[in-house]
């Protein structure tokens, strides 16, 4: 029966994208059972967006025609949204209602990212939303009747570390929907954002069980259904939502009063450096849906005294590259850091010899490369030739290809994404690698305040712009503790670009210059706020912007999920920034601090997570693990083991001592000693000593091995102890110490040796952040400034990792790319104890027997590289590190090896 006040969707024709599982699935279900036509699309891929499988979709198509629903399935890609639109159309004859839920991840550092976990991201987020929107555009417009959810992510909205890719599509969605909504606003067709956190099969990696069932999706369906719904209040189109766990609310841009400067020449970056509190004092801010009023600014700014100086800042020594500085502002940019000692590389399609001779002429030190920043990698290998090192970048570039949504064209969109967004994503990536082994880096990201708050005409600017703010929050957490510091720019300017939009008077007046003194602050050593902020600059005023969050409406998590009507009557609170309330969140935790508060209200709570009860109950589990012995553990192998394990380091057939048992010197490698300890029992569980264990985020991190007794048996049974011997918090990971002493099987010690593992994800648990110091364990080996003494390198089998799991270590990392895709590896990679035991071999290949060794993993091997290790021989001990071949990256740190036989009982020393 249907109640007069119920929420309904009947004859309204909705579209979920993404609909196969988790929230897609629920909305689908949910508007199919309010009296909607659905079209349940879903390719059926896996979360990281391999692989195709049309029953996900039928699935939910059936369960809907059982309980006496409509709908009908679409298995096409989002990438070809105007087919998912065509399936609505063609069945249903409109459609009123989308969503786009579709998504994939692929988290990884930006350091390890590769060009197409960027453009995969790009691809299905963004590009998806943006191909079913614009075939729904019309559809809409000709009804004058239309509802778009775009499904964005607090990872976008604050940034979140290892998600640059996904971050920047997420809050590209939010500039889209702005921009939709303004557009639309006349045709009643109202686009809103939405961050949702829910279990679903992309968290199920990540959360705790219980965690998992508090945060159903069902808790999401309800604002979605008023967000949708035709009651939703025009001036609520373009908003951004939160929702989890019975938890809504709504964000909105906050923006300073900031300060207002004399424009003139005077006005220079320690000036701006003077008045910086005003820039970041949010005392009676505003909250603006659009760009400040430049002309009003200026004229304001002309009245004031004066500028005081303060300590000039200048960039001697300094390489900058301004991308786009051949004009407007990215020439006021580079000319600027000339005038300040910078060397300055000027990157433009079109005069940038012009600007580089303008610096030169003016006593500087200026280049120009003139390529697309879509070519970014070249751009900045063209920098560290010329001038060695990188600093500094401006990432300025841009183009325009303004177009109301409607008549938008694909060409239009991804010209502008490309350029924007990508170019800068390449010429970040490229610089990136330079930064971190400096360990200093400026980079300056240019937004747009059409981007912020969305522009009629630039839905694609808009996207790009606010793309490069969700990239930039999150390369600013990658990038903090390698003292390279991000920061985004929305610079109002009469340029080129603005020609187009404003009068030539105005043009004239809002000088370039007015904004570059931010720009020069922001990529210098003393910013008092040196990272990961949003400013607005323009006529001489320079301001700040970040969140502001209504407190919202928490649903008691024990009374269930609220009905949608509910919602629909709380909206008014849930979207009230004014009730004395409101935050400034910041950080993806900040994001599900309300619903994970709204979760350990619930009597259910017990078992979910609060920080300290957490922290409470892990430390305890640490305290009471360390020390305890595990049970022996037998071992018993024979001169098959032996054969196997030396194949699974390479050997080969003609290697007769490794792989021959008849062999008068038959023998494992040493470094044999750590196959016992594969099989052995440990006292402890890792996932109940740490949170948010994920196997698939386990690395070996560290190793050392001491033998005890030589020659090692070449069959023989074998009894292994392990114990816990510490844990150290690292903040973003776990490292797991666990010692092993092997003896035979009559108690005659024959090994010991420490292992660490780094467990990324499971880190922030109270736990102490340094490792003890545990003499050659852990020794922090550094080779000599020498060129080393002796090179040996060896080219891996492609199957090396398939064999060497043979010898015990069986983890899916090493053979499943299903399950390494979850830690970032694409391949399986290799067993860290292998390259330790090729690395081990070259040593004693070299340098004879040795009795101790330790190694740092410092960077993954993929079977069929060519390991390299370089020996540099120091007294009794030889100090190495290995590369791999192909990259030139470090395998192997802080390594070192004890010469000699075991022996004589003394302390090993490395
Ligand atoms: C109980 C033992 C059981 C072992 C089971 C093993 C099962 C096997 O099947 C699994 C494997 O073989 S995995 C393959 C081998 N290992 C690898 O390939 C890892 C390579 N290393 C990396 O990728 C990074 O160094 C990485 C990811 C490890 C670290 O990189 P980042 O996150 O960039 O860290 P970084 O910023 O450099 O440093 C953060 C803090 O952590 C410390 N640290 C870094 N590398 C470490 C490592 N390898 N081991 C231990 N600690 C390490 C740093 O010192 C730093 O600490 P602080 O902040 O105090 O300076």
């Amino acid at each position: 029966m249907t109640s007069p006040q119920q929420i309904r969707y009947d004859n309204r024709v909705v579209v979920v994208t993404g609909a196969g599982s988790g929230l897609g699935k629920a909305y689908a279900l949910f508007f199919a059972e309010r009296g909607a036509k659905v079209v349940v699309n879903d390719l059926g891929g896996a979360f990281n967006g391999g692989g195709q499988d049309g029953r996900v979709a039928d699935a939910v198509v059936s369960e809907i025609q059982r309980a006496g629903g409509t709908a009908v399935a679409s298995y096409d890609s989002v990438e070809n949204g105007e087919r998912i639109i065509a399936t609505a159309t063609q069945a249903f004859g409109r459609i009123d209602v989308l969503i786009n839920n579709a998504g994939i991840l692929r988290d990884v550092t930006l350091r390890n990212m590769k060009d197409e976990d960027w453009d995969k991201i790009i691809a299905v987020h963004l590009t998806g939303a943006w191909k079913t929107t614009r075939a729904a555009w019309p559809w809409f417009r000709k009804q004058r009747y239309g509802r778009v959810v775009n499904t964005s992510s607090t990872s976008g909205l604050y940034g979140n570390f290892g998600q640059g890719n996904y971050a920047a599509a997420k809050l590209a969605l939010v500039g889209f929907t702005e921009t939709l909504a303004k557009e639309g606003a006349k045709y009643n067709i109202r686009a809103t954002a939405l961050a949702p956190s829910s279990a679903s099969r992309l968290t199920a990696t990540v959360w705790p069980p219980e965690m998992m069932a508090a945060m159903d999706p069902a808790w999401v369906v309800p604002l979605v259904g008023v967000l949708v719904h035709e009651s939703l209040p025009a001036h609520l189109s373009g908003g951004i939502f939160e929702a989890a766990a019975g938890h809504y609310d709504m964000l909105r841009w906050e923006r300073s009063r900031g300060a207002l400067l004399r424009p003139d020449e005077n006005l220079t970056p320690d000036v701006l450096l003077r008045s910086w509190d005003k820039v970041v004092d949010f005392t009676d801010a505003e909250h603006p849906r659009g760009v400040a009023g430049a002309m009003g600014l200026l004229q304001r700014a002309n009245q004031l005294p004066p500028n005081v100086p303060g300590t000039p800042i200048r960039f001697d020594g300094k390489v900058v590259l301004v991308t786009g500085g051949g004009d407007g502002l990215g020439r006021a940019y580079a000319r600027l850091f000339g005038r300040l000692g910078a060397k300055v590389v000027v990157n433009d399609l079109a005069r940038a010899e012009g600007v580089a001779k303008e610096i030169r002429d003016a006593g500087g030190e200026a280049i120009a490369v003139a390529l697309s920043v879509e070519r970014g990698d070249e751009v900045v290998a063209k920098v560290v030739e010329t001038y060695g090192r990188i600093d500094i970048v401006v990432n300025n570039a841009g183009i325009l290809r303004d177009k109301a949504f409607a008549n938008m064209s694909d060409e239009q969109w991804t010209a502008v994404i490309n350029v924007h967004l990508r170019g800068t994503y390449k010429v970040t990536k490229a610089a990136w690698p330079h930064m971190l082994r400096q360990k200093y880096g400026r980079i300056v990201n240019i937004s747009s305040t059409s981007g912020i708050y969305g522009n009629f005409g630039q839905a694609n600017y808009a996207a790009a712009k606010t793309g490069i703010l969700g990239f930039s929050r999150t390369i600013a957490r990658e990038g903090a503790k390698y003292n390279i510091h991000v920061n985004t720019v929305a610079p109002s300017a009469g340029t080129a670009m603005t020609r187009t939009v404003r009068p030539e008077a105005e043009v004239q007046q809002l000088k370039p210059e007015f904004v570059a003194p931010l720009i020069a602050l922001l990529c210098s050593d003393v910013c008092p706020t040196p990272t990961g902020g949003m400013y607005e600059a323009g006529s001489g005023w320079f301001a700040a912007t970040r969140w502001q969050r209504a407190r919202g409406v928490d649903f008691p998590h024990d009374e269930g999920v609220p009905s949608v009507e509910a919602v629909k009557d709380a909206l008014s609170h849930i979207t009230d920034f004014d009730d004395g309330r409101a935050d400034n969140p910041e950080s993806p935790s900040d994001g599900g601090k309300w619903a994970v508060e709204n979760i350990l209200r619930s009597s259910k709570s017990v078992n979910i997570r609060r920080e300290d009860r957490t922290n409470r109950k892990y430390l305890n589990k640490i305290a009471a693990a360390i020390g305890a012995n595990g049970p022996p553990t037998r071992f018993t192998y024979t001169d098959k083991d032996v054969i196997l394990y030396n194949l699974g380091l390479g050997a080969s057939h003609t290697d007769l001592p490794l792989v021959y048992e008849k062999h008068p010197d038959f023998h494992p490698l040493p470094t044999f000693a750590v196959v016992p300890t594969y099989t052995s029992k440990a006292p402890y569980i890792l996932a109940d000593i740490l949170p948010n264990f994920n196997p698939r985020l386990l690395l070996h991190g560290e190793q050392y091995l001491e033998l005890k007794s030589w020659p090692i048996p070449t069959s023989g049974t074998l009894l292994t102890t392990t114990k816990l011997v510490e844990v150290v918090d690292k903040a973003n990971a776990a490292v797991v110490r666990r010692a092993a002493t092997t003896t035979t099987d009559e108690g005659k010690p024959l090994f010991y040796s420490e292992s660490a593992a780094f467990i990324r994800g499971s880190g922030n648990f109270g736990g102490s952040r340094n490792a003890s110091d545990r003499g050659p364990a852990t020794a922090a080996n550094k080779p000599p400034a020498r060129a080393p003494d002796a090179v040996v390198s060896e080219t891996t089998p492609t199957n090396l990792a398939a064999i060497y799991r043979l010898s015990g270590d069986r983890n899916p990392l090493h053979i499943d790319s299903a399950f390494s895709s979850v830690g970032g590896f694409k391949v399986p990679i290799l067993h860290g104890l292998a390259t330790f035991g090729i690395a081990a071999k070259h040593v004693s290949a070299r340098y004879g027997p040795w009795r101790a060794i330790k190694v740092r993993f410092a960077g993954t091997v993929l079977p069929g590289e060519t390991i390299v290790t370089e020996m540099w021989r120091e007294d009794g001990r030889v100090i190495f590190q290995a590369k791999v071949q192909e990259t030139g990256k470090v395998c192997l740190s802080a390594a070192a090896a004890e010469l000699g036989l075991p022996g004589g009982g003394e302390k090993a020393s490395l």
